[in-house]
């Protein structure tokens, strides 16, 4: 084609020709390069190769057996490659860390090739990441950062979670899992099953009651109790149950329906002084708090024993 002249549609057929058959042909701007080419296009003949040609064709062969992938022994003590001249002494850093991978001195020291190469790829310039933690039943708390957020489970209760150990709440069952196991160990300290509208919350609110009488006895009456008098008041043959506590008597009847160790615990406390029976097992428990209420008078020498309005004393 003249320069600067669009080649012809034949032109370019040959050229797609000449392409597939395997060589390269000259970019198409290059009209001279394909006009100056001596054998004429037309005549290309591609024929299949023959057999002859396959067995001409050189084979590769390998020229060098690398043999240099270490070897290594189980039934010896030696975890080094047989032909590595290193020594077998740990070292710092560790074989396999980062920092050894990221330094020029990697070399060889007892790492596989294939790991070598793999950690010494400068594609991509980042450190490889870490070895991921071994997951092992023990693993998670084996650490000491791991030990200083774990739930102490072992060495006794949590704090803040629920009653206290010896608490009739923590006895009673509700808040404890009802599996056999549960049900069938008697409770220690001999927790009875109150009536409904017996519970301590019921207690509670009718102590808070202003019309509620719990004394038995016109309302700001006290009393001032001998000792005989008081273990008259034993809850038999019509006579209401007092106890004393600290220098106080109180009417215990009411509360026996609502005292979670029964009716019959409490009951020994009637007619005499209570506070050793009480103390012994709930010191806990707050008397002066919960049969407030129930306060009937004062404990006094026999001597002075004498029934008188006590508003002065308050
Ligand atoms: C008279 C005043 C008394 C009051 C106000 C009182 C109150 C209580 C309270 C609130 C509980 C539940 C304790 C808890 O949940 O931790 C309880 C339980 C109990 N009380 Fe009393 N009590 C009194 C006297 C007595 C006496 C004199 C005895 C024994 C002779 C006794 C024996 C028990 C027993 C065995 C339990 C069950 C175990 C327990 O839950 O701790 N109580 N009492």
């Amino acid at each position: 084609h003249p320069p600067g002249s669009w080649p012809t549609w034949k032109s370019l057929e040959q050229t797609t020709s000449r392409a597939t058959f395997g060589k390269r042909s000259p970019p198409l701007e290059d009209n001279a390069a394909i006009e100056q080419d001596s054998e004429p296009l037309n005549s290309i003949t591609v024929s299949p190769p023959s057999l002859e040609d396959y067995e001409n064709t050189p084979k590769a062969a390998a020229t060098k057996i690398i043999s240099e992938v270490p070897s290594f022994s189980l039934s010896s003590n030696e975890a080094t490659p047989v032909d590595s001249p290193e020594p077998t002494a740990p070292s710092f850093p560790a074989a396999n860390s980062a920092q050894r991978a990221s330094s020029s001195s990697a070399s060889s020291f007892s790492m596989p090739p294939s790991q070598r190469l793999a950690i010494q790829s400068p594609a991509s310039g980042l450190m490889p990441p870490p070895p991921r933690p071994i997951a092992t039943s023990q693993s998670h708390v084996s650490t000491d950062s791991a030990a200083s957020l774990r739930i102490p489970t072992s060495s006794g209760p949590l704090p803040n979670r629920g009653p206290p150990i010896h608490s009739q709440q923590r006895a009673s069952g509700s808040l404890m899992p009802t599996n056999g196991l549960a049900i069938s160990t008697p409770n220690s300290r001999n927790k009875v099953l109150l009536k409904p509208g017996h519970s301590p919350m019921d207690w509670a609110a009718l102590i808070r009651s202003p019309s509620a009488n719990l004394t038995g006895m016109p309302t700001g009456t006290l009393l001032r109790v001998p000792p005989s008098q008081l273990r008259t008041m034993t809850g038999r043959k019509g006579k209401p149950a007092w106890s004393s506590y600290l220098g106080k008597v109180y009417n215990i009847s009411p509360y026996l329906p609502f005292h979670p160790g029964g009716e019959a615990e409490l009951m020994k406390a009637a007619g005499r002084d209570g506070g050793k029976l009480f103390m012994d097992v709930h010191p806990w428990v707050n008397w002066e708090n919960m049969l407030g209420a129930c306060l009937v008078g004062i404990l006094v020498g026999e001597n002075e024993a004498h029934e008188c309005e006590m508003d002065e004393m308050d």
